[in-house]
């Protein structure tokens, strides 16, 4: 991979797809970056191999996949920022060794996600969707029968973590009992309860509502097994990946009326854009609520990831600081008014460092601060220096002659 050059912001190339929030545009265009690229969708292969090559900074969604493959064609790529939670879609590894560092927003939508998970309970509980589904055919079914207050009921959440807990606390204020299982040890709010496992938690929970990222572990998780242990009639909500669930068992449980209800916003095989026709075993089954993704899509959350996401973009772009990425050495950084500022990334192998300070010392260019921070296979340096243009490209073109140099750029 040929190592990128330091050059104006109007020739930094913004590429912004899957509608991206108009706040991420603005952030980009107020801080100097003029040459932006929006998409409103997520790109067929060939377009999205196009539009990469000749990217600097990549912003995403959920829908595009940026695989190993993807990001071979990234010769320019210097960052990536998924604008929503999940960075399962895109191959961390290899970005990590492309010298990438990925950026996400942990929490601008997770309490859009909780209070619609919460509301789906309710609706569940009453079986709505059935006679939401009957009135629009023409019929009319007033009748108590299957129909419960969420109020004293059991909640039973799987996957504990930001969007779990605020589920959980807004359950509780309707009176509801919690129960929740995660991996690791987590303090429970409220009066929430940890099961004592999976099975416990569905074999004792009215509602059971998943809430794990896309990993190795939890892919197919939730499949025939975990379905039969559910109490009969009971209700999934996913909002979480469409991975997760196997999605032709649990169309065949709603069909028997094992499971009594789904409220289900992700799926395996999701459209590429809104023009895209959709496809589930679920579609026509009158007890499912189905939502096209849009568990984190209000405009409070997408203003606020577009700023948020954007923001972490620009910093590392102007100022190097890698701070909250999630696949990369985090370097939180000062300023550098007054000083030229030189980030050289690297395979992290024993010597680098040393030869780094060598190429500085051997152009007689006094280094005024240096930030580094390694993972087990990367390694970043930042290096303020107080030198010339010229003095600071021969530094960067020794610094990319280090065996093991991933990424070298110049912040002047
Ligand atoms: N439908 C939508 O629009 C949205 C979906 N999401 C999805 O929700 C997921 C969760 O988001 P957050 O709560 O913010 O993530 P988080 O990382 O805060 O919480 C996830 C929790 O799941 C637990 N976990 C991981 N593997 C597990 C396993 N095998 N069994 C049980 N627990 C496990 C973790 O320990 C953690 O506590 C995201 O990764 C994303 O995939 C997020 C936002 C919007
Ligand atoms: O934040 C997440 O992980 C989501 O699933 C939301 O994805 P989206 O930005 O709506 O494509």
């Amino acid at each position: 991979m040929s190592l990128p050059t330091s050059f104006p912001k109007s020739d930094i190339r913004v590429l912004l797809l899957e509608g991206v929030a108009p706040t991420a545009v603005e952030s980009f265009r107020n801080a100097g970056y003029s040459n932006i690229q929006v998409y409103d969708k997520s790109p067929p292969p060939e377009l999205l191999h196009q539009e990469i090559a000749q990217a600097h900074i990549v912003g995403i969604r959920s829908r595009t996949h940026l695989t190993a493959e993807v990001l071979s064609h990234g010769r320019r790529l210097m960052a990536v920022g998924a604008f929503c939670i999940g960075t399962n879609q895109i191959d961390l590894d290899t970005a990590e060794l492309a010298g990438i560092p990925v950026f996400n927003a942990p929490y601008s939508n997770t309490r859009s996600v909780a209070e619609l998970v919460v509301a789906e309970a309710i609706m569940l509980m009453r079986g709505i969707p059935q006679k939401n589904a009957q009135c629009h055919r023409g019929g009319w079914s007033k009748s108590a029968a299957g129909s419960h207050e969420v109020r004293g009921k059991t909640l039973g959440i799987v996957g504990y973590g930001h969007i779990g807990t605020q589920v959980g606390v807004i359950a509780e204020a309707l009176g509801m009992q919690v129960i929740f299982h995660d991996i690791e040890t987590k303090l429970s709010l409220g009066n929430a309860r940890m099961a004592m496992g999976l099975d416990d938690l569905l074999e004792r929970s009215d509602i059971v509502t998943l809430h794990v990222p896309e990993t190795p572990a939890t892919q197919g998780m939730f499949g025939q097994a975990q379905i039969a242990k559910m109490k009969t009639g009971a209700h999934l909500i996913n909002a979480s990946r469409g991975t997760v669930v196997d999605i032709d068992a649990l169309a065949e449980a709603l069909r028997s009326g094992k499971v009594g209800g789904a409220a289900v916003d992700v799926f395996p095989a999701e459209p590429q854009g809104n023009a895209d026709p959709f496809v589930s075993p679920l579609v026509g089954l009158d007890n499912v609520i189905l939502t096209p993704h849009i568990g984190g899509s209000t405009l409070e959350a997408q203003d606020n990831i577009g700023l948020e996401v954007a923001a972490k973009l620009i910093r590392y772009s102007d100022n190097g600081s890698t701070l909250s990425a999630v696949n990369f050495p985090e370097v939180t950084l000062p300023e550098h008014t007054g000083s030229t500022r030189l980030l050289h990334i690297h395979r992290n192998v024993p010597g680098v460092l040393s030869q780094v300070n060598d190429v500085f010392s051997r152009l007689g260019v006094n280094i005024d601060g240096q930030f580094l921070r390694t993972h087990p296979k990367v390694g970043y340096v930042v290096i303020d220096v107080t030198a010339t243009q010229e003095q600071a490209a021969q530094v960067r073109e020794e610094l990319g002659r280090i065996p093991g140099t991933l990424r070298t750029r110049v912040l002047y």
